[in-house]
């Protein structure tokens, strides 16, 4: 199969998070370009995320990742926005209980506030900011969001992260039910990757 075109040879994914580099690899297999990940550069320090929007931090990630690889830096900064909790976690997500907080962890922690909510007030929404950073040059950020409703039980083995509490109304099913390939398709990452894919063909290709 024929790959399209990209702007560079390789790009590296500035993300710890072993779910995010699982998407990112498979988003990526029909673009010529090598995927670099945190195995390639074992000592790529850790960011603090110490902004206090999505944008902030993913620029944040990408350009420091750039300045110590010198290679273009992807990075994503995502997170779970609850109406009924008025935006949380948002930014917080990855630490909602607390700094170290594993998955579950944080799934405990927002069913526990979630419990003696009615489902239908219970909408939410994943947002994923990708941020670009490009040598000698800019940073190009693109915005992705996914509507979905937190369901306290969880469901699906798949995905990662709130996938098995987010529920989508049109496939009736969570996150975590989906395949890598209907996730990519309808998910806030996926979303962002391809209005970023449209940035840079308008400029570059
Ligand atoms: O910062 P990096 O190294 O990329 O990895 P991270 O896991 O810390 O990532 P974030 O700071 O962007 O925090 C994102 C949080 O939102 C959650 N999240 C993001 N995308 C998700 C998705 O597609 N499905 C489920 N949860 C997601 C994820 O589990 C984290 O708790
Ligand atoms: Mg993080």
């Amino acid at each position: 199969m024929c790959k399209q075109t990209f702007p560079w040879k390789r790009i590296v994914l500035a993300t710890k998070n072993k779910g995010k580099i699982r998407e990112f690899s498979r988003m990526f297999e029909e673009f010529d370009v090598e995927i670099l990940t945190i195995a390639d550069i074992p000592d790529m320090p850790d960011v603090v995320e110490d902004g206090k929007t999505f944008e902030a931090n993913a620029r944040k990630k990408a350009e420091t990742i750039l300045g110590f690889t010198g290679f273009p830096a992807l990075a994503d900064d995502s997170g779970l926005e609850v109406d009924a909790l008025g935006g949380q976690p948002g930014v917080y997500s990855a630490r909602f209980a607390g700094p170290n907080a594993t998955d579950d962890e944080n799934n405990e922690k927002l069913t526990g506030m979630l419990r003696d909510v009615a489902k239908e007030e219970r909408q939410a929404r994943f947002v994923s900011v990708l941020a670009l950073a490009i040598p000698d040059g800019q940073t190009l950020l693109a915005k992705g969001t996914c509507e979905g409703i937190i369901v306290l039980d969880a469901k699906g083995e798949r995905g990662f992260g709130y996938d098995p509490h987010f529920f989508l109304p049109d496939k009736q099913q969570t996150m975590a039910e989906l395949s890598p390939e209907e996730k990519n398709r309808i998910s806030h990452r996926g979303v962002a990757l391809r209005k970023l894919e449209g940035l840079l063909k308008e400029r570059f290709l």
